[in-house]
């Protein structure tokens, strides 16, 4: 007995020192560098168990007293923070450096293989399926599907002016559910009327669930997870997203199969033609991958394009001489009325693009991004182990006074062109750069011109405070937490 005994101690201790032995390096070059000291079991876990608002303060915590790359461990996972210019050119270029971190695993739940997610041959061949499609053509193609949406938000908003402060945010993100519903995925959402709701909710409860259970290192473990309300939030979530996503995908691939018209007809949503180039060939991607591809596309566009749109009417209202200038361009550009807009106009609206791109300096939406090293990678000296994790901090650079000369306020002379000339190309990364740089900046950029345009068209925007007045909360991604307040006035054009 006392042998047998003495034979498991003996084997548990060989495993456990097997374990340590094939991660010596990563020990070895945590001890070289400089971080906050870490706990057995939870390395830094504990650090990051605060309110969403306060992770920034956290993490500034770290930055301050530590050079580059700072060390932390999750769990058992090492990471090394960059947030230099310089360091995220090497890193966001490098194909070595293109394979999304493990911790993304937990938010595999929900994407499965989709493009977020997935990694190696499998995302690259994908990647190259669905980039090309949503181009600019496909943007021009789909601006009266947009304008039809934006317009029942005009009205929606119209229903709101002169009557005090209120937040904007739930109104715009019913229309960004609902463009985003008929021109990627073929279907008519009427989110704006009040349907599938559940759906949209169910949506925007990936980001908190998601996150809950990604900073819990002892959530990882399904055998604990399982026993948590948080899996029933989980189950459902997963339940109505994937089903609801389903449903539409088998419609698109019926539509194709029995339609004389094939998915290659540009008008046609995003899932059709995808769709079409299943039909053709259909080794490309399974009906699963699908499914995850066009949820992925559904979540990283509607809740993106909803937050910067509410922050920047939010911006206009705390700073006024910003919205003039930017509502003087649009009616000598586009007039001033409405649904007089061309897709030429856009490239001419040079000072909302300014404005639109420092909000997204000031809340990008993806503010931390983890990466995996598929082999032994160099940086400044440091050979950073293939399997060491990687944590880029685009919320940093976008602060970083290095590069922003009014770094904490909206300040659209940041993109001056004399100012871009000379900052570092890396400094300002909002849709990431390289081989896992966004799909779909170029139908944000259009979206976002779009409703800003209409909206400037028709009302005068006010609000209180400026722009570090707003709490931030920043995980997966960087929200309010003081909510999206404005006040509208209809604009009357002086003559
Ligand atoms: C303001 C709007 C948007 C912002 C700021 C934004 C930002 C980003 C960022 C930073 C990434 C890289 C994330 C990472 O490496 O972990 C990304 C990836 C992605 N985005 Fe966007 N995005 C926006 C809108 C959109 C839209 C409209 C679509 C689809 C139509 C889209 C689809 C995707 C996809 C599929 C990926 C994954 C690409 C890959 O890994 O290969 N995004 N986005």
């Amino acid at each position: 007995m006392a042998a047998g005994l003495m034979l498991v101690v003996v084997m548990l201790l060989s495993l456990f020192l097997q374990y340590h032995w094939k991660r010596r390096h990563l020990y070895k070059l945590s001890m070289k560098l400089p971080g906050p000291p870490a706990l057995p079991i939870v390395g830094n876990g504990l650090s990051f168990l605060c309110r969403h608002e306060d992770i920034l303060a956290v993490i500034s915590s770290l930055t301050e007293k530590y050079a580059r790359p700072v060390r932390f461990w999750l769990g058992p996972h090492l990471f090394l923070y960059f947030s230099y210019a310089e360091h995220l050119e090497k890193i966001l270029s490098s194909t070595k450096m293109a394979h999304k971190h493990d911790i993304y695993s937990f938010v595999k739940i929900y994407l499965g293989e989709g493009l977020i997610t997935s990694s190696g041959e499998k995302h690259k061949k994908h990647r190259k399926l669905i980039q090309p499609l949503l181009n600019a053509k496909f943007a021009s193609r789909h601006m009266e599907t947009f304008q039809k949406h934006i317009n029942i938000l005009m009205e929606k908003l119209s229903a709101s002016c002169d009557k005090g402060t209120f937040d904007i945010h739930d109104m715009i993100h019913l229309c960004f559910a609902d463009i985003i519903g008929e021109s990627l995925l073929g279907m008519q959402m009427k989110s704006q009327y009040g349907q599938n709701l559940d759906y949209v909710h169910a949506s925007a409860d990936v980001y908190t669930v998601g996150y809950k259970r990604l900073m819990r290192p002892w959530y990882h473990p399904d055998l604990i997870y399982n026993f948590t309300s948080g899996k029933k939030d989980q189950s459902r979530i997963v339940d109505i997203s994937y089903n609801f996503i389903k449903n539409y995908v088998i419609k698109a691939l019926y539509r194709i199969r029995t339609s004389k018209n094939d998915g290659t007809d540009i008008r046609a949503p995003l899932v059709d033609q995808i769709a079409d180039l299943i039909n053709k060939d259909n080794s490309i991607m399974n009906e699963n991958n699908f499914i995850y591809h066009m949820y992925t596309i559904y979540l990283a566009s509607e809740d993106t394009m909803t937050i910067i749109t509410a922050v920047l009417c939010m911006c206009f209202g705390m700073y006024p001489e910003y919205q003039k200038i930017a509502a003087e361009e649009v009616r000598s550009i586009c007039g001033e009325t409405s649904g007089s807009i061309s897709y030429d106009d856009f490239s001419k609206l040079s000072y909302l693009d300014m404005c639109i791109r420092d909000v997204l300096r000031l809340i990008p939406i993806a503010p931390i991004i983890a990466r995996q090293p598929t082999e032994d990678f160099v940086i400044d000296d440091l050979v950073i182990p293939k399997n060491c994790g990687i944590v880029i901090s685009l919320f940093e650079v976008h602060r970083d006074p290095k590069h922003w000369e009014n770094p904490n306020h909206f300040h659209p002379d940041h993109f001056l062109p004399e100012a871009v000339r000379t900052r570092h190309p890396f400094a300002f990364v909002p849709f990431s750069a390289g081989p896992r740089s966004c799909v779909g900046k170029v139908l944000a950029m259009f979206g976002l011109k779009l409703i800003m345009v209409n909206i400037l068209q028709q009302f005068e925007i006010e609000g209180d405070g400026k722009f570090p007045d707003i709490v931030l909360s920043c995980d997966i991604t960087v929200r309010s937490l003081s909510g999206y307040n404005v006040r509208l006035k209809k604009r009357m054009w002086k003559k």
